[in-house]
């Protein structure tokens, strides 16, 4: 790391907690700084004899002995897990505090933690696990350039990263990226049935759909012309694609990620509002 190390504690050791942590100790972030708790022992267990990071079942333990805490719990339990901190934790306010919880706002965290916390909300995937994964990132007006440059190197570490204006813009990017993964295993779940409604096993189906999705995603990365264009390079006049293609386009694929995403969207300030 260029920035300092710091001691981080994820309080909540669920699937997104085990991609960051995962991804941050593939990537050279030293595991002896690393804290997780969670209530139950089978999924720390894990994380402790996998990536050989500090495990406690006890929020405030992890809290107290790290430098950031990563609030990692779903967001319906949110209030009561920062409210346990509150009185467990020494010195909150000197703590860097992140959020990777969807939705919640800052200012609500403020009314859970006190309004003297400085806090950033994070907004990543899954895919950080194999170092793919995309985050987003908003601060409150407290937290200062060296909090900023530490978070975006860990993040880094685990893909890529991108902040954004407000938190208006972190709901959006939340239901692109953070679900996104979801909407693409659904697609290629769909392909891979495709092709085993036509006589391939699953196996066989999977390997030629997901191989297919890393040369789409690869080269997306790699070139300069638009998506369209690329598309446009698969579709011979005349071809199969364009037979393909046209099924697409005709269920009107744009209007349907369209409202997938406003879906998601609406969701994320809905929950803003319970949580
Ligand atoms: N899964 C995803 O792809 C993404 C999730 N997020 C956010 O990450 C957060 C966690 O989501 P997941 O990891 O998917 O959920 P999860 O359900 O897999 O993990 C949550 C973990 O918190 C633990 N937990 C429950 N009560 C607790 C408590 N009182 N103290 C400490 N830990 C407690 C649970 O045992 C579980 O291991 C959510 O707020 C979600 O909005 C954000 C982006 C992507
Ligand atoms: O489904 C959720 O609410 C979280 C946020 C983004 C991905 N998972």
């Amino acid at each position: 790391m260029t920035t300092s190390p710091r001691k981080i504690a994820f309080i909540g050791a669920g699937n997104m907690t085990q991609s960051i942590v995962g991804g941050m100790v593939k990537s050279g972030y030293p595991s002896d700084l690393i804290y997780v708790s969670n209530p139950s022992p089978a999924k720390l267990e894990k994380m402790r004899d996998t990536l050989h990071v500090h495990t406690s079942q006890d929020n405030a333990e992890v809290a107290n002995a790290a430098d950031v805490i990563v609030l990692s719990v779903k967001p319906q339990l949110m209030a009561d897990v920062c409210a346990a901190l509150t009185e467990q934790v020494a010195n909150l306010s000197e703590k860097l505090i992140v959020t990777i919880a969807a939705g919640i706002r800052i200012e609500k965290y403020r009314q859970y933690l006190g309004n003297s916390i400085r806090m950033i909300r994070v907004m990543p995937n899954t895919p950080s696990l194999v170092g793919k994964g995309m985050s987003g990132l908003v601060a409150d007006d407290r937290v200062n350039d060296d909090d900023k440059a530490y978070i975006t190197e860990a993040f880094d570490g685990v893909g890529a990263t991108l902040w954004v204006a407000n938190e208006d813009e972190l709901d959006i990017l939340g239901a692109v990226a953070g679900s996104g993964p979801a909407y693409f295993f659904e697609f290629m779940a769909s392909l891979q049935k495709a092709a085993t409604a036509l006589g391939f096993d699953r196996e066989k189906a999977r390997l030629m759909v997901q191989q297919t999705a890393l040369g789409a995603a690869e080269m997306a990365i790699a070139s300069e012309l638009e998506l369209e264009d690329l598309r446009k390079q698969v579709t011979s006049k005349g071809g199969s694609t364009a037979k393909g293609v046209e099924v697409y386009q005709g269920a009107d694929i744009d209007d349907i990620s369209a409202r997938a995403v406003k879906a998601a969207v609406k969701r994320n300030q809905e929950m803003a509002e319970l949580f």
